[in-house]
């Protein structure tokens, strides 16, 4: 099945999860077995009546890979199964009930159907040499790569390639996605990605980004109640214009645009010289804001307020994260890969783990923006969701960021405004289809809220 609302682990939460399963009295062999059946149904499934090569490796990865095989073979499918070392452990038994063809990785044929069992989150170094030489001229002559748990080289945790990467066009996650799979080399190799819990409880506050429950205004709301956006212009006032756009219509009740000349997107946003704090539910500052001294002081000035901010852009690089914890008002930030690593330190591997730190630190919430987009809490919890790649084009984190602001506007908590306006901002992309523009954007927001409802 497509996973949706899904925990996200590391390999080490995995390997809880799986022991945790062992103590409750079940044996390897059978969730073994489980995983296998579940592999053999969906490698059917793609090949279509075509003839599979499985790949399987000496860990337990490749004891699932023997176990399909067999249940493959058993439905009539023509299977040879190309086998890298000495199957161990529980491998061995899955291993031993396999009578079919088996000859060596690099001996492996070629064929339309490959069935990816050789490492899975066990991989403790890079593969090079001959398996990967025997990876390369597989990939190369097969339609269609089915990864069993997760494609073979990728780290689990940051999901980075470890010398090789056998890219797979859909990915079986087995008991709970892995954060590998969306992360660094990840991202493009794991195809499609199918989830199989194998009956296992796993739970995490690191969860896939599912679609938000709105709620249209109620009978007694008015423009004022229902939330009053200020978004505040700067040198590039288009910057702001896209992000008033943008909470204009993700619901805010009133959209203030605050800037000499700035002028607006639409009519039902308004100009104003400032904006008035006691009507503020939320204040975006930072798209097209600038970095001279009028940008500071203006930075400044919304810092030390107690208003609830959006700071993106520019004004992410005139802050410093520390500072951010002397706010008793809620933050968001929503920095890209640049600006975060100007404010919190170049992430190691694992980006969920970094935007987790980044908010531990500075108390707000982080939107960790890019082709993977990681909402994190100070308290730890964490979404995490990969939007269309057309939305890597200018101006389309003005619109997310406005997008945060109505819905902080709107909901006055922070971690769910933040993951409200990163789900519709990704299928206001999704309905904008390919090629768009940031411009685009805002008229589609309506729509995915509609989804909401
Ligand atoms: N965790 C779970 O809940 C379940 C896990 N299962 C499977 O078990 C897998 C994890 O099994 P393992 O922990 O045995 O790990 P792997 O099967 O990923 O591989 C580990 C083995 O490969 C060797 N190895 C690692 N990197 C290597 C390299 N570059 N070159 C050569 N050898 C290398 C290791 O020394 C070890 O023998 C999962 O990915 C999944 O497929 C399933 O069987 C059932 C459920
Ligand atoms: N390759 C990609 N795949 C999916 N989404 C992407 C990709 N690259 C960028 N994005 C998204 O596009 C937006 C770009 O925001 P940002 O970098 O702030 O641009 P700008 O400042 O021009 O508005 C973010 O929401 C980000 O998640
Ligand atoms: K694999």
């Amino acid at each position: 099945m497509r996973p949706v609302d899904a925990p996200i682990v590391t390999a080490a939460e995995m390997r809880a999860a799986e022991a945790a399963c062992f103590a409750g009295g079940a044996s390897q062999t059978a969730l073994m077995e489980a995983a296998a059946r579940a592999i053999a149904r969906e490698a059917a499934r793609f090949a279509m009546g075509r003839p599979i090569t499985v790949l399987a490796g000496a860990g337990n990865n490749g004891g699932d890979a023997f176990g399909a095989a067999r249940f493959l073979a058993e439905q009539g499918f023509d299977v040879v199964v190309a086998a890298l070392g000495q199957a161990g452990g529980g491998a061995a038994a899955m291993r031993s009930r396999w009578s079919g063809a088996t000859v060596a990785l690099h001996e492996a044929p070629v064929r339309p159907l490959v069935v990816d069992g050789l490492f899975g989150i066990g991989l403790s170094r890079a593969i090079t040499g001959a398996p990967a030489a025997a990876i390369e001229r597989l990939r190369a002559g097969a339609d269609f790569v089915l990864a069993i748990d997760i494609a073979s080289g990728l780290d689990a945790d940051s999901g980075e390639a470890r010398g090789i990467v056998l890219r797979a066009d859909a990915t079986l996650a087995l008991g709970a996605v892995k954060r590998g799979h969306f992360q660094g080399a990840g991202i493009g190799a794991s195809g499609a990605l199918l989830l199989d819990t194998l009956g296992l409880s796993v739970d995490s506050p690191v969860r896939m980004l599912a679609r938000p429950r709105l709620a249209a205004p109620g009978a007694a709301d008015h423009k004022y109640t229902r939330g009053l956006v200020g978004v505040v212009a700067g040198t590039m006032p288009g910057a702001a214009r896209l992000a008033a756009g943008a909470a204009a219509r993700g619901g805010a009740g009133y959209v203030v645009l605050a800037g000499e000349d700035a002028g607006v997107p639409f009519d039902a946003v308004v100009q104003r010289a400032a904006i008035d704090p006691e009507r503020a539910a939320a204040v975006l500052v930072g798209p097209g804001l600038g970095r001279g001294d009028m940008a500071c002081t203006l930075c400044e000035e919304w810092l030390s307020s107690d208003l609830t901010l959006v700071l993106d852009g520019d004004a992410l690089s005139l802050i410093d994260a520390d500072s951010l914890r002397l706010r008793t008002a809620p933050t968001v930030l929503t920095p890209h890969a640049g600006e975060f690593a100007r404010l919190f330190g170049e992430p190691s591997g694992d980006r969920i783990a970094a935007a987790l730190d980044a908010a531990q630190r500075s108390g707000a919430v982080v939107v960790l923006k890019g082709a993977t987009t990681i909402v994190a809490s100070s308290s730890g919890e964490a979404r995490v969701h990969r939007p269309s790649s057309w939305l890597s084009t200018a101006g389309t984190g003005d619109v997310l960021a406005g997008l945060v602001a109505a819905r902080l506007a709107v909901t006055k908590a922070p971690f769910r405004a933040a993951c409200e306006a990163v789900w519709l901002h990704a299928r206001a992309a999704a309905l904008a289809g390919p090629a768009l523009v940031a411009d685009d954007l805002a008229m589609h927001i309506p729509i995915a809220i509609a989804e909401c409802l």
